[in-house]
C-alpha cells in the first residue's frame, strides 16, 4: 500500500503548497486533506487534481479547535486507513494581530533589526478568546487539538515494524519568555501565538521521548515569513502589496523571508525525504531562501528543556482526560434527555 499522509489546514497557504510539493515527489501517495471548511477543502482538492489528475486525495472534516471534532475525525481516519505514515500538524491561527509600530521603527534602527524581521519579537500581540470547549482558542487550535489528534491516532501511528512521523508547523515567533507552565493556555498574556508555538516545540520533544521506541518520530519546522491568509490578516492587503518590493529587498539580507507558500513548505517537504532516525529532536527545521530566491532547509537548536517539556506533556494529558470526561457527560445528558422525552410522549 502507498504511503498515507494527513495534513491539517491543507486548504490554503503552506499546507496546500506542501500537498502540491508532495504530489510532485510521488503522485501515488494517499493524501488526506483535513480541513474545517469542506467547500475550501473541495477547492483545494480540485486545484491539486488539475496538476495531478491521477492523485489519490481524500477529504476529512476536522475543526482542530474542537475536541469533539478531533475525536470524530480520528475515528474516521482509523476506519479509512490501516496505516498513517505522516501526520502534518499545520493548521494554525493568529487572531486579531496588532503591530507595535513604535517598536517596529525603534527596532529598524537597532542592531536587532534582522532578528526583529525573523521573529517579530516585541512587535506582535494578539487578542484571544475562549472557545466552546472553554479553552483559549489559539492554544486549542495550534496545540491542544493537534495533541489530542496524535494521541487518538496512536494505534495507526505506532505500528510494529513501521515508522511514522508527526511534523508540527511551528514558528520562529515561538519564545520561552512568552510561555508559562502556570498559564499554558496563555489566558493572562498578549502573545498567545508565540506561547502556543513554543508549547508545540516542547510537546514535540516529549512525543519523541515517549514514542520513539514505538516507531513514532516528531519534528518541528518554521516556514519563515510567508505571504498567506495568516500574514494578510496582520496588515491591510493594499499595504502588503505596497511594501512587497521592499520585502523582496529585505530578503537579500534575511534568509527567513521565504515569502511564497512553496518556499515556506520547503522544510516540511525536506523532512518527508529524511530518515526519521537522522533527525535531531531538539532542532527546529527552518525553510530559508537565499537572496536570489533558492530554497533550502537548515536545522537550528531550540531553546527547550526536558523537564519543561515533560511538565507540559503531563498537563496536556490531564486536560485531555478532563475534556473527554466533559464530552462524555454531555453525551450522557443528551441521551437521558432523549429518553425522558420518549417517555413523556
Ligand atoms: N505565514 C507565515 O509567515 C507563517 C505561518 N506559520 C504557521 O504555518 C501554518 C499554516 O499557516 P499559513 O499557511 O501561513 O496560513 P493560512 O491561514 O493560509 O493556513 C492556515 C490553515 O489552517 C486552517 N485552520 C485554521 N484553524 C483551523 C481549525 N480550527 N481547524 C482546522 N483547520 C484550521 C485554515 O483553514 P481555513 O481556510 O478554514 O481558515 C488554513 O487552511 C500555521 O500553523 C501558522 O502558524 C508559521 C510561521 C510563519
Ligand atoms: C509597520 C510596517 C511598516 C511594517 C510591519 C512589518 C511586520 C508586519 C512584519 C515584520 C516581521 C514580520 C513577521 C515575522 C515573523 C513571522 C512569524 C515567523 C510567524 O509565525 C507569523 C508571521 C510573523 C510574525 C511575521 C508577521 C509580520 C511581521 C511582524
Amino acid at each position: 500500500m502507498e504511503k498515507v499522509i494527513l495534513v491539517t489546514g491543507a486548504n490554503s497557504g503552506i499546507g496546500l503548497a506542501l500537498c502540491e510539493r508532495l504530489l510532485c515527489e510521488d503522485s501515488r501517495l494517499q493524501l488526506c486533506l483535513a480541513c474545517r471548511n469542506m467547500q475550501r477543502a473541495e477547492a483545494a482538492r480540485s486545484a491539486l487534481l488539475t496538476s495531478h489528475p491521477d492523485a489519490h486525495i481524500d477529504l476529512l472534516h476536522l475543526d482542530v479547535g474542537s475536541v469533539r471534532s478531533v475525536l470524530h475525525a480520528a475515528h474516521k481516519v482509523k476506519a479509512r486507513y490501516n496505516r498513517l505514515d505522516y501526520l502534518y500538524l499545520n493548521a494554525g491561527i493568529m487572531p486579531n494581530p496588532q503591530i507595535d509600530i513604535k517598536a517596529f521603527f525603534k527596532g529598524l534602527f537597532s542592531s536587532n533589526v534582522v532578528k526583529m524581521f525573523a521573529t517579530a519579537e516585541g512587535l506582535l500581540t494578539q487578542q484571544d478568546r475562549v472557545n466552546k470547549d472553554g479553552l483559549q482558542e489559539v492554544f486549542a487550535t495550534n496545540l491542544f487539538g493537534h495533541f489530542v489528534l496524535v494521541r487518538e491516532l496512536d494505534s495507526i501511528l505506532c505500528q510494529a515494524g513501521q515508522t511514522s512521523r508527526v511534523v508540527w508547523t511551528s514558528s520562529s515567533n515561538a519564545r520561552r519568555s512568552a510561555f508559562s507552565l502556570e498559564d499554558v493556555q496563555h489566558r493572562l498574556g498578549t502573545e498567545p501565538y508565540a506561547s502556543s508555538k513554543y508549547a508545540s516545540d516542547l510537546i514535540s520533544l516529549a512525543l519523541n521521548r515517549h514514542n520513539n521506541s514505538q516507531g513514532l518520530y516528531s519534528s518541528v519546522i518554521c516556514p519563515g515569513l510567508v505571504m498567506t491568509n495568516l500574514t494578510y490578516g496582520i496588515l491591510p492587503s493594499f499595504f502588503w502589496t505596497l511594501i512587497m518590493p521592499i520585502m523582496y529587498l529585505i530578503r537579500i539580507f534575511t534568509n527567513t523571508f521565504t515569502l511564497t507558500p512553496y518556499n515556506g513548505a520547503g522544510a516540511l517537504h525536506s523532512l518527508f525525504l529524511k530518515k526519521p532516525e537522522s533527525l535531531d529532536p531538539r532542532a527546529k527545521y527552518h525553510s530559508l531562501t537565499s537572496g536570489m530566491g533558492s530554497n533550502y532547509t537548515q536545522p537550528r537548536q531550540m531553546d527547550i528543556d526536558d523537564d519543561m517539556s515533560e511538565a507540559l506533556y503531563v498537563k496536556l494529558l490531564e486536560m485531555e482526560k478532563a475534556a473527554r470526561k466533559r464530552l462524555k457527560e454531555e453525551d450522557d445528558n443528551k441521551q437521558a434527555y432523549k429518553k425522558y422525552l420518549n417517555q413523556t410522549e
